[in-house]
């Protein structure tokens, strides 16, 4: 193998993300199945053995692709020439919590390591921040690195999008495969918008096969946007296996392109673009080709897809205050 290694910092690498996500990025799927990595493990003290752990069976795995692995518990080591960052360290919710109460708690991680991602990372870094609030913690590592451009800096709203299908597959009775263009609006959080209205199935409107506004407002919307409390509920820990897939998922599509006829939804720093104020880092549905994504632009807003993506947007808008306010950004 003659490529030149990737290198991919994993914050929070002894967490349960981290478990999920490591050892697919060393088999391929976060790249591509040529590509080889280098793994850079960020943890705090108190995880590092933990980490350590992981360490030692991903050597045990003998992945080819898998070129060293590196633990620290400095940001300054771990982002040391990173090519993509996984921004996952940080704590998660628990029962009766909503993700933007993590905000105090998490919030002061993000800006350090924003800061050492600005001096250290490699010139091509892509950073993708799934710790929550995903969509505020992203904000905050990108005010904390002025000289990245801000484009770089995205938020994970993959899962939503990944939940979301299934939802509308599942109702229509197709395969996943066939479902295409779905959006999810705004923030990471019980506000968002899954908009089917502009998504197809089997090649035909979605909104239109459907054809059920109480469905639409009552069933399918909620159960999205409500999601990581009912995997929480159920399982007593929030997601980590799917939210570590939706990671796999975002990075594998912002690198190697989103396919002819279909889009993503990546949470990104607002262009202005659908009336979002400029600089929220907010969802909107993305095409990518060659490392770069592009909002999907003339889409038509109806009056209820209106409503749900200002309440989002209102709520980032909040958050963004919020951590003016904690002295973050
Ligand atoms: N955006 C999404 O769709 C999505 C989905 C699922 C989970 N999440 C979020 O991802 C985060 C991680 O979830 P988890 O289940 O893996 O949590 P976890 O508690 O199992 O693991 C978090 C890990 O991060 C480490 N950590 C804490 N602070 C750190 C720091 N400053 N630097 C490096 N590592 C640090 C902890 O030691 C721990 O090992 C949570 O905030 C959770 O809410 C987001
Ligand atoms: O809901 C959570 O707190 C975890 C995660 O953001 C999820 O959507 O599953």
């Amino acid at each position: 193998m003659t490529r030149t290694p990737v290198n991919v910092t994993v914050t929070g690498a002894a967490g349960q993300i981290g478990y999920a996500l490591l050892f697919r990025i060393a088999s391929g799927h976060l790249l591509g199945a040529d590509v080889p990595v280098k793994l850079r493990l960020l943890e705090i003290p108190q995880g590092l053995k933990a980490a350590e752990g992981t360490a030692m069976e991903l050597d045990d795995c003998a992945f080819p692709l898998l070129q060293g692995i590196d633990i620290s518990d400095d940001p300054n080591v771990a982002f040391d020439g990173a090519n993509v960052a996984l921004l996952v360290g940080a704590r998660p919710r628990t029962k009766g919590m909503e993700r933007g109460d993590l905000l105090e708690a998490n919030g002061g991680i993000f800006k350090p390591q924003g800061k050492a991602i600005n001096d250290h990372a490699a010139d091509d870094i892509k950073v993708l921040v799934v710790g929550n609030p995903a969509n505020t913690n992203a904000l905050i590592a990108q005010a904390a690195a002025p000289d990245v451009p801000r484009e770089r800096f995205t938020a994970m709203t993959r899962l939503d999008h990944n939940r979301a299908i299934t939802q509308l597959a599942q109702k229509t009775g197709t395969p996943v495969s066939e479902i295409r263009k779905l959006t999810i609006w705004g923030n990471h959080s019980a506000t968002q918008y899954p908009d089917i209205f502009h998504a197809e199935v089997a090649g035909k409107n979605a909104a239109e096969i459907v054809n059920d506004q109480t469905w639409l407002a009552d069933t399918f919307i909620p159960t999205v946007a409500k999601r990581g409390a009912a995997i929480i509920e159920a399982r007593g820990a929030s997601s980590a296996a799917s939210a570590a897939n939706a990671a796999l998922d975002h990075v594998h599509t912002w690198v190697n392109g989103t396919a002819e006829g279909d889009w993503t939804s990546m949470g990104i720093p607002s262009d202005g673009s659908y009336g979002v104020p400029e600089g929220l880092i907010s969802s909107f549905p993305v095409t990518t080709k060659d490392g770069a994504y592009e909002i999907v632009q003339g889409l038509e807003i109806n009056d209820f897809s209106r409503e749900r993506i200002n309440a989002s947007v209102k709520e980032l808008e909040e958050e963004r205050e919020a951590v003016r306010g904690l002295g973050l950004i």
